[in-house]
Order: structure tokens, then sequence, then C-alpha cells
């Protein structure tokens, strides 16, 4: 009894723990980290579901405020013993301003940090993207590469500079003492193209494909390779870097790690065909039915059309000149840094991965009927 009571002594705090992603950090923290004893959950919208988590053992509290308010993240931050900031404006489709992304991604993140140091939390775990890596605005391909692989990391867009300028924050802040006297030890992951239950972009293209008759036709040449990883070992990652964190600050502080697991090389639109398949959507073509050319074209006029719509309406279609030069850049993952240095595996096979999301899929397509 004793021994449990001394075990469950940990605070943690989750930014934008309403989100695709922070929900299931949430979820796995209270199902895999049996030193907690308070888990505090940030996101300017609390989702209902939170509710049914407070009944458990785990003193679940949700804290409705904002990364780019100061105050109300140092309230959220102070007397937590760890900090996963998840909380993010994931916008690559020029729904929100570039000054609103860089103040909620760079702000907040500065945010988040000084609250740390002023407030004396030690451990500050912090969701970057592969994006602060690449794909560039060149286009160059990153093909399985690692962390200390070499790349020309060129940024325009307002979305993966702001994640790099961000990362770069979390990584010259580890190190810093911190109220108190400790020193702040940080560390970025960087997930590439998440998939899983809850993915809006999935959800998006789902409906996409059923209002085109149950096709979608192939945009992208079959040969060039995306890297997504499930969002179960991506919160799993992030549950076990913040726990061994604190275990091996010196070989863990200042490092950066792709999140990876089992899920196959394969374009954007052939993995998106893994869930989409059983649930009755057909890839049409073996190649890209229309030149790479008219694809520029469509998304220049989309951009086009979004500036000038601007007044009236918002038009953010997924084709934009960036979102197709994401899609058709080769940008893939091979690394074991995380199982070096904290042991990380995968929780989920990408059989059990696959499966999941495909569940999740067709639940929402009965619900939807
Ligand atoms: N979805 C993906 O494929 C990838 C996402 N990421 C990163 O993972 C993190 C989570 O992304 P997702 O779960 O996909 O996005 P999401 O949009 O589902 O979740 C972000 C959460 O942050 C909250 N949030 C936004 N602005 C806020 C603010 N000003 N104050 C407090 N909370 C705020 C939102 O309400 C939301 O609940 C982000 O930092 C993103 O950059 C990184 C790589 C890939
Ligand atoms: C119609 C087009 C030909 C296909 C459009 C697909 C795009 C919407 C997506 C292709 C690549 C995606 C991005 C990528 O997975 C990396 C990301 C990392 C993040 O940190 C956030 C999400 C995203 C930018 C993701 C967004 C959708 C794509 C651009």
């Amino acid at each position: 009894m004793a021994d449990s009571a001394q075990a469950q002594k940990l605070v943690y705090l989750v930014t934008g723990g309403c989100g695709f992603l922070g929900e299931h950090v949430v979820r796995m923290l209270l199902q895999q980290e049996p030193r907690l004893r308070e888990l505090r959950i940030f996101d300017l919208h609390l989702g209902p579901w939170l509710e049914e988590l407070k009944t458990g053992p785990v003193q679940v509290t949700a804290i409705q405020g904002d990364v780019t308010q100061a105050h109300e993240v140092a309230a959220a931050v102070a007397g937590a013993h760890v900090v996963i900031h998840t909380a993010g404006l994931v916008d690559v489709f020029g729904r929100a301003s570039p000054e609103t992304i860089h103040e909620v991604n760079v702000q907040g993140t500065k945010n988040v940090i000084e609250a740390c140091v002023q407030t004396g939390t030690q451990f500050l775990v912090y969701t970057s993207s592969m994006e602060v890596v690449g794909p560039n605005i060149k286009g160059h391909p990153f093909y399985r590469g690692n962390e200390d692989t070499p790349y020309e990391a060129v940024h325009r867009h307002p979305y993966p500079s702001s994640k790099a300028r961000a990362e770069q924050l979390v990584l010259e802040a580890n190190g810093r003492k911190v109220r108190g006297g400790l020193p702040l030890v940080t560390c970025a992951l960087r997930p590439t193209g998440i998939y899983g239950e809850g993915h809006q972009i999935m959800r998006d293209i789902y409906y996409q494909g059923l209002r085109l008759g149950g096709r979608l036709f192939r945009a992208i040449p079959a040969s060039v390779e995306h890297g997504r990883v499930y969002v179960g070992n991506v919160a799993w990652m992030h549950v076990l870097v913040a726990r061994e964190l604190q275990q091996r600050p010196a070989l863990m502080g200042g490092q950066v790690y792709f999140c990876y697991d089992k899920s196959p090389y394969k374009s954007y639109e052939d993995f998106n065909m893994e869930f989409l398949g059983p649930c009755g959507l057909r890839l049409v073509g073996t190649r890209p039915l229309l030149p790479y050319w008219l694809l520029m074209f469509l998304a220049a006029l989309n951009a086009l059309l979004q500036w000038l719509l601007r007044p009236l309406l918002l038009y953010a279609p997924l084709l934009n000149p960036y979102t197709l030069a994401m899609a058709n850049t080769t940008f893939t993952v091979s690394t074991n840094k995380a199982q070096r240095h904290f042991g990380y595996e995968p929780l989920f096979s990408w059989e059990e991965s696959r499966t999941r999301t495909i569940r999740w899929m067709q639940a929402m397509d009965s619900s939807a009927q």
C-alpha cells in the first residue's frame, strides 16, 4: 500500500490533449504510466469524452485554455512534473493566417518553456514534425533517412517554418535552470504523417471518395514513398520518452527522435487504400490519371481561388501547391535511435494498426448512414 501510494506521485500536463494525437497520448498515459497521480489536459476546446476518464483512479483535470496566453499556460504548468506539449495549429490548407500559425506554434511553445522555467517543471517533451526537416521547397527526396541524415531543410510555408522554430526553441532550452535550480530537460519527437482512429484528413478523403461514386483517382506516382506512423505508436513513444527522460537526462536531453513503427513504405494514396479499400473505395489507375503539369495548374488555381474568395468564404481544398509538393516528394524514415536511447519498440504491429484504423473507419461509416 505504502509502495503504491509512493509510486502514484507524478503530475503530467498534456497540452492539445483533446486533439487527434493528444487524445491518444492522454489515454495511453492512463493505461501505461502507473506513477501518475494527476493528469492535466489543456486545450482550447475540451472534448466531452473527458468526462468518462474522471471516474478512474488518476485525477483527471480538464483545463480549457489557450497556449498563446502565457498566464493560462503558467497556471496549468505550475506543479506539474512533466509537460507533453502536443498543442499546435496543423494547417497546410490555408485555413489560418501565417501570423496565427506562428502565434500558436512558436509563441505558444515559448510560453510553455517559460512556464516550465518559472514554475520549476523539469521535463518537457515537444511534439515536433517530420516537416521540420522536409520535404524541402526544392523537392529533394529523403529516402529512408534518420536523425543524422544530411538534408537541406528550407521552408517557406508557415506550418513547417513554425514547427522548425518551435523545435529549435525547445532544444535550446535544454539545460536552462528552472525554479529551484534544477536543469530543464527537453526533447522533441518528430512524427511522420500520423494515421489512425480520429484522423480528420483520412475522414475527408473517405467522404470525397464516396462523393465520387466510391472511387479515388490516382494523382501521385506509386513510386513516391511517404512516411506514415500509427497514432497509437506515436502516443506510446510520447509516454515512454517522458518516462525515460527522467531516468536518462544526460543521454536524451536536447535530442530529437523520429517517430516510427512497422507501417509499410508506400505512396500517400496507396497507403490510404490499406484502409479505404476495405471500406469499399477503389483507387483508379496504376499511374496518375492527370499529367503533373496539369495538377500543378489545378493546385495553383485553387490557391488563386482561395485568395480571391477569402473576403467572402473560406475555400480550402486538399490540393494546393504545398500539399501537392508534399505528396509528390519521397520522404521516409528508417532509424532505430529511439530503440537505442530509450528502448522503444512499437506497441502496435502493422496488422493491428491497420485493423484498428479500418474498424474506426467502418464504425464512422455505419454511424453516418
Ligand atoms: N497529424 C499529423 O500527421 C502530424 C501532427 N504533428 C504534430 O502533432 C501535434 C498534434 O497534431 P494533431 O493531433 O494532428 O492536430 P489536432 O489539430 O488534432 O490537435 C491539436 C490540438 O491542439 C489544440 N490547440 C490548437 N491551438 C491551441 C491553442 N492556441 N491553445 C491550446 N490548444 C490549442 C487543438 O484544439 C487540438 O485539440 C501538433 O503539434 C502537430 O504539429 C506532427 C507530425 C504529423
Ligand atoms: C490531392 C493531393 C494530390 C494529395 C493531397 C495529400 C495531402 C493532403 C497530404 C500529403 C502529405 C500530407 C502531410 C504529411 O503527411 C506530413 C504532415 C506532417 C504534419 O506535421 C502535419 C500534417 C502533414 C502536413 C500532412 C498533411 C496532409 C498532406 C499534405
